[in-house]
C-alpha cells in the first residue's frame, strides 16, 4: 500500500461536531507543547518563504543583473540564493525535527494513558471488547496518526502556505498574467477532488483483500495439520489463489488510480509553463512585464500544483487520524464498571462474607447468570462450589472477589459492602488463585512479588518456605532468578501453579478464592501442589470450586449450584444424606471410583 494515501470508510467518518471536539482535546493535550509547535510553525513559514525568494532572486537578478549587465546586483543575487538555500536547508530540518518530536511525544503520552487505562478498566469491559479490537486501538490506530504526526502534518502546513503566498504573489507581479496561467487550476482541484475519492475507495479495497489474504493464510497454517490429514491441500491452495488474486486486482485497482492523476498533475505543470512562456513572452515584446517576472511564474507554477497534489491526499490521512483519535478518546472514556467510591473504607482484616439477594448478568440485556443467591461464610470455613458445567460458580466467585458488581444485591466482608470498600484493601483481603497462573516477563522472583512490589526478597523466601516450596525453586538451575520466558513458556504447569500460590502466600489475603486445576499435573508436582495448597488454606476463609468430589467432600461445607441458583447447601454429610442433587452426583462418583478400584 506503499505510496497510497490513508483511506478512511463512511462509517469511520466524523462528522462536524464529532471533528471539532476531536480537535479541541488534541489541541487541550498539545497546550504543554505550545512553545515548540508555534516553532515548527515559524519554521515552515520561514522555508516556505525561502520557496518562493528563490525564483523572486532569479527574477531580480535577470531583470536588474543580467538585462542591465550589472554584475555587482548579479552576484549579490547568487549571494543571496546561496543564503536562502541554507536557510531553507536549516529551516526545513529544524521543522521537521521539532514537529516531529511534538508529535511522536503526543503519541507517546497517548499510548501510555491507553495502557494505563486498559490496565484500571474492569472484566465487564474485556467481555464486552474483543482483544482484536483492542489492540488495534494501540496498533493500527495509532499507526494511522504516525504518518501525520512524522510527515503529513507538515507537509498540510506548508502546502497551504506555499499556495496561497504563491498566489499573492503571482498576483501581485501581474495578476493578468496570473489569471491567464490559473486556467488549469479549476481542472487540477477537480481532479484532486476524484483523485481523493477514488484512492480512498482503493485503499479501502486493498485493506480489506489483505486481511482476507491474511486470516486465510492464518487458517491456512494453524490447520495444516487437520488440512494434511484430510488431504485438502488442493481445496486450501485453491481458496488461496482465489483470496491472493482479489489482492493482486486491488493492488492493480490502487495503481490504475495513481497512473492517471499523477500525469495529469505533471501535464498541468508543463501546460502552465508553456502558457506562462507564451503569453509571458508576448506580454514582454509588449512592454507589460519583465522577463525576470515572467521567469519568475516559470518557476514558481512549477512549485505550485505539487501542493495542491499534497493536499488532496492529505486529506485522507487527516480524515483517518480524526477519526482513530475518536476512537481512542471513546476508549480513555470509557468509565472504570468496579470503582472505587469517593470515601471508600479499608476492610476489617478478618470477617464474614455475606452474599445476599444477588441477581448477576454479564450483559445488561443478557439473561440472569445468578440469581436469588443468598449466603453467609464465616471466617476461617471452607466452602467448596460444585454444581454442572455453565451453572454459575465462577461467576458467584467472581462476584466474591469483586471482579464484577452484582445487579442486585450485594456481596459484603465483615458488614462492608465490597462496594464500599478501598480497592487495595479488597484485594490485599481477598484473592483469587485462577486455575492458570499467567506468568509474566521477568524472574520467578519478580513474578511472585508482582503483587507486592514492596516486598524483599527474604520476604518472597519467606513465603516459599511457608508453602514448602522453596526447594523447588533453589533447585532449578538459575534458583529464584530463572527466567520466565514468555507467558512462562519454560516453566511446567505445575510450577506456574505453584508461583500462583507463591503469590497469594505472599498477600497473606484472609480469604482464597480458589479455582481447582481441572489439569492433571505429575504426581511428584501434584502432591507439592497439594500440600502447599493445604498450608496456603489453613486459618483462612477458603472458596473453592470444585471440579472433583475428594475436594468437596474435605471441605466444610458444599454448595451445590444449578442454573444460577444455590440449590443445596450443607455439609457433605447432611448432603449425602438429603438425598439431593449432590447425594445423586456423589454416589454416581463414588459407584465409578469403586468400579475402578
Ligand atoms: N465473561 C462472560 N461473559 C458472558 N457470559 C459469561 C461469561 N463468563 C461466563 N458466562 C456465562 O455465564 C454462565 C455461568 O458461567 P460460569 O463460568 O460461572 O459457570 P461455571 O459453573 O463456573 O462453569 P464451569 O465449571 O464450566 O467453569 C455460563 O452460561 C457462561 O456461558
Amino acid at each position: 500500500m506503499r505510496g497510497m494515501p490513508a483511506g478512511i470508510s463512511e462509517d469511520d467518518k466524523l462528522d462536524s461536531e464529532q471533528a471539532k471536539h476531536v480537535l479541541r482535546r488534541a489541541a487541550r493535550m498539545m497546550r504543554p507543547h505550545r512553545r515548540q509547535l508555534w516553532l515548527a510553525i515559524g519554521l515552515i513559514a520561514l522555508y516556505t518563504l525561502c520557496i518562493l525568494a528563490g525564483p523572486y532572486i532569479v527574477s531580480w537578478a535577470i531583470d536588474s543583473g543580467i538585462t542591465p549587465r550589472d554584475a555587482g546586483v548579479l552576484n549579490t543575487a547568487i549571494a543571496a540564493y546561496i543564503v536562502v538555500a541554507l536557510v531553507h536547508y536549516v529551516a526545513q530540518r529544524t521543522a521537521i525535527t521539532t514537529l516531529a518530536r511534538v508529535g511522536e511525544t503526543f503519541l507517546k503520552d497517548l499510548r501510555r494513558r491507553v495502557f494505563a487505562h486498559l490496565q484500571r478498566l474492569s472484566m465487564p469491559f474485556y467481555d464486552r471488547e474483543k482483544a482484536g479490537v483492542i489492540i488495534a486501538r494501540m496498533t493500527s490506530d495509532i499507526d494511522a496518526m504516525q504518518e501525520l504526526v512524522q510527515m503529513g502534518l507538515l507537509q498540510f502546513v506548508s502546502a497551504t502556505m506555499l499556495l496561497v503566498l504563491a498566489l499573492i504573489l503571482l498576483f501581485v507581479m501581474s495578476w493578468q498574467l496570473m489569471f491567464v496561467c490559473a486556467i488549469a487550476i479549476p481542472f487540477v482541484v477537480l481532479a484532486s477532488i476524484k483523485f481523493q475519492k477514488d484512492s480512498n475507495r482503493a485503499y479501502l479495497t486493498v485493506r480489506d483483500r489483505i486481511g482476507s489474504t491474511l486470516s486465510n493464510l492464518q487458517e491456512g497454517i494453524a490447520g495444516v495439520r487437520v488440512i494434511q490429514a484430510f488431504g485438502r491441500q488442493e481445496v486450501e491452495s485453491t481458496r488461496f489463489a482465489g483470496e491472493n488474486r482479489g489482492l493482486y486486482d486491488a493492488h492493480m485497482e490502487s495503481v490504475k488510480v495513481q497512473s492517471w492523476y499523477v500525469p495529469i498533475i505533471e501535464f498541468a505543470g508543463h501546460f502552465t509553463t508553456a502558457i506562462a512562456i507564451g503569453v509571458g513572452g508576448w506580454m514582454v515584446t509588449e512592454d507589460i512585464v519583465t522577463i525576470g517576472v515572467v521567469a519568475f511564474f516559470v518557476l514558481t507554477l512549477s512549485n505550485l500544483f505539487e501542493p495542491i497534489q499534497q493536499l488532496s491526499q492529505l486529506f485522507n490521512q487527516l480524515q483517518s487520524s480524526g477519526a482513530a483519535l475518536q476512537k481512542l478518546f471513546e476508549l480513555l472514556d470509557t468509565d472504570v464498571d468496579v470503582a472505587e467510591r469517593p470515601g471508600a473504607v479499608d476492610l476489617p482484616s478478618e470477617g464474614e462474607i455475606e452474599v445476599r439477594d444477588v441477581v448477576f448478568r454479564y450483559a445488561p440485556d443478557g439473561e440472569d447468570v445468578l440469581s436469588g443467591v443468598n449466603l453467609t461464610i464465616s471466617p476461617g470455613e471452607r466452602l467448596a462450589l460444585v454444581g454442572p458445567t455453565g451453572a454459575g460458580k465462577s461467576t458467584l466467585a467472581k462476584l466474591v472477589a469483586r471482579m464484577y458488581d452484582p445487579v442486585e444485591g450485594t456481596v459484603s466482608f465483615g458488614g462492608v459492602d465490597l462496594r464500599d470498600a478501598t480497592l487495595r484493601s479488597l484485594r490485599q483481603r481477598i484473592v483469587v488463585v485462577p486455575q492458570e497462573g499467567f506468568l509474566f516477563h521477568g524472574t520467578i522472583r519478580d513474578n511472585i512479588r508482582l503483587v507486592r512490589p514492596e516486598a524483599t526478597d527474604a520476604d518472597v523466601v519467606r513465603a516459599l518456605d511457608a508453602l514448602g516450596l522453596r526447594e523447588r525453586f533453589e533447585d532449578l538451575e538459575d534458583g529464584l532468578d530463572t527466567e520466565v520466558a514468555e507467558r512462562g513458556s519454560r516453566l511446567s504447569a505445575g510450577e506456574k501453579q505453584l508461583v500462583s500460590l507463591a503469590r497469594a502466600a505472599l498477600i497473606d489475603p484472609a480469604v482464597l478464592v480458589l479455582d481447582e486445576a481441572t489439569s492433571s499435573l505429575d504426581p511428584g508436582t501434584e502432591a507439592l501442589v497439594e500440600r502447599a495448597l493445604e498450608v496456603l488454606m489453613e486459618g483462612r476463609t477458603v472458596i473453592v470450586i470444585a471440579h472433583r468430589l475428594s475436594t468437596s467432600e474435605r471441605a466444610d461445607r458444599v454448595g451445590v449450584v444449578t442454573e444460577g441458583t444455590l440449590r443445596e447447601l450443607g455439609t457433605h454429610d447432611e448432603l449425602v444424606a438429603a438425598g439431593g442433587h449432590y447425594a445423586a452426583l456423589y454416589a454416581t462418583w463414588a459407584g465409578g471410583l469403586a468400579s475402578t478400584s
